[in-house]
């Protein structure tokens, strides 16, 4: 999967052009920041958002991503509804409380596709600012390189991933709908000098008919602890 999506990223700009400059509710998203033209707040990544359930979305080109991005989508909502099955129980909840609450079946589920070019002057620069993330769970795979970097107790931590696995980060519905025992992680990602950094985040989410309901309760939460989303703010100049 990360391989289609560097093919993505690999395409000619005029062929990713067709998915630049949507709106942040089109289902398919293209960015760059790495071309200033198109991006007002700089940081050092290309990225694509794509909607891909309840109603499945994908690009035409780079050929064979539908395939792959398709199946990927159907086993990461899997693995992510058996998750919140034990989180439920953690919760002292029956295990279909949460998938049933938050209409799960029709879930919105996402993936957000990083491309963080190698950069050089790693120390001047951001990939992505500090932000939690909407939803209820997000599973994330990378290509190899740290970069991600969660806040824990006031102090970043790099996260070093094992190899083929998934960081599952929590959400804001998670934190809103477990009245803050699983908190949302603030995290972030730093660029380097070596090579090219790819990620791939896959947020599962509440249903659109429950979501809106958690959304005024995630507003209303994000104001109170003044989280900001990705890109809402500007790099802070990465400490030595
Ligand atoms: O590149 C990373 O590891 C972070 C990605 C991320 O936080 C996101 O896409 O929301
Ligand atoms: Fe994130």
């Amino acid at each position: 999967m990360l391989e289609a999506c560097q093919r993505f990223f690999d395409l000619t700009e005029e062929e990713k052009r067709e998915y630049a400059e949507k709106h942040v509710l089109d289902p398919i998203r293209f960015g760059t920041s790495v071309n200033a033209s198109l991006e007002k707040v700089f940081f050092w990544r290309d990225f694509l958002k794509i909607f891909v359930h309840p109603e499945f979305h994908s690009p035409v080109k780079p050929p064979g991503f539908g395939e792959i991005s398709s199946k990927y989508c159907k086993r990461t909502r899997e693995v992510a509804r058996e998750l919140l099955k034990g989180i439920s129980e953690s919760l002292g909840l029956e295990e279909h409380y949460i998938d049933n609450a938050m209409k799960l079946e029709k879930g919105i589920q996402f993936m957000v596709a990083n491309l963080y070019p190698q950069c050089p002057q790693p120390q001047l620069a951001m990939g992505m600012p500090p932000h939690s993330d909407h939803g209820l769970l997000t599973l994330v795979i990378e290509n190899a390189i740290g970069g991600l970097q969660i806040q824990h107790k006031g102090k970043w931590v790099q996260v070093n991933s094992l190899p083929n696995s998934f960081l599952v980060n929590t959400g804001d519905h998670l934190e809103i709908l477990s009245n803050g025992k699983y908190k949302s992680v603030v995290h972030r990602a730093i660029v380097n000098g070596k090579m090219t950094r790819i990620s791939l985040a896959m947020v599962q989410a509440p249903s659109f008919d429950t979501v809106r309901l958690v959304g005024i309760f995630s507003g209303l939460w994000r104001f109170a602890r003044g989280h900001r989303k990705a890109g809402e703010e500007r790099p802070e100049p990465a400490t030595p």
